[in-house]
């Protein structure tokens, strides 16, 4: 499958934020990185759907299923790391959801409510999700922020290994992150 964005433009209050922006992403990694406020969120949501563009186009195979981790984590507090990833319907896969939580250093305390979780546990367990969720492609938004440098090594590995055939688009500030990863780069220009 392949991702194409055509001279995608986006404005907030008539300042513009993207301007002109064209990429194709097939499958593998494609890291999307740029100053801080340059858009790589907007141009995520975009690819979305949650926003739509002023002008050009996002064209993707019909009926594309998202995976996503956004910048905040987006689990459910209240439920531990089983029940935030049976709302996505791995019951199918808890040998893998095992697998994978272990690899990450979550099998101790899956059992545990995510209130009690560091950043870290969060966003690893957020990183889980998205992985484990039926889908065609990922988006990523800084899913390795707030992790240390072997977390961080750890989460590229299982991240290059589960997503094998699809296209992800990756938004980080961090060269380390391109680098670690078998990855394309995107670099995005200030609009204005
Ligand atoms: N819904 C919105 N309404 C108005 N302005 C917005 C909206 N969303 C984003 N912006 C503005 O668009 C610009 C780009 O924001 P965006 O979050 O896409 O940048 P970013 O590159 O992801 O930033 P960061 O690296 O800091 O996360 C910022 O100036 C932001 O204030």
């Amino acid at each position: 499958m392949r991702i194409s964005v055509e001279h995608l433009g986006k404005s907030y209050h008539g300042t513009p934020v993207l301007r002109d922006v064209t990429f194709t992403a097939g499958p593998g990694i494609t890291c999307v990185m740029a100053p801080s406020g340059v858009g790589k969120t907007t141009l995520l949501r975009l690819l979305l759907g949650l926003e739509t563009p002023d002008e050009g186009s996002v064209r993707l195979p019909e009926n594309c299923r998202w995976a996503a981790v956004f910048q905040e984590d987006r689990l459910l507090e209240h439920l531990d790391a089983w029940g935030n990833l049976h709302l996505i319907g791995t019951r199918q896969g808890e040998a893998r959801a095992a697998a994978m939580l272990a690899e990450l250093g979550l099998a101790e305390t899956a059992e545990r409510p995510v209130r009690e979780y560091s950043g870290g546990m969060r966003r690893r367990l957020a990183l889980i999700r998205a992985l484990l969720a039926p889908s065609d492609a990922l988006a990523l938004d800084e899913p390795f922020s707030g992790l240390d440098d072997e977390n961080r090594a750890v989460c590229r590995a299982v991240l290059q290994r589960e997503t094998v055939g699809k296209p992800v688009l990756l938004v980080t500030h961090d060269e380390d992150d391109a680098a670690g990863l078998d990855a394309r780069i995107i670099r995005l220009a200030p609009a204005r």
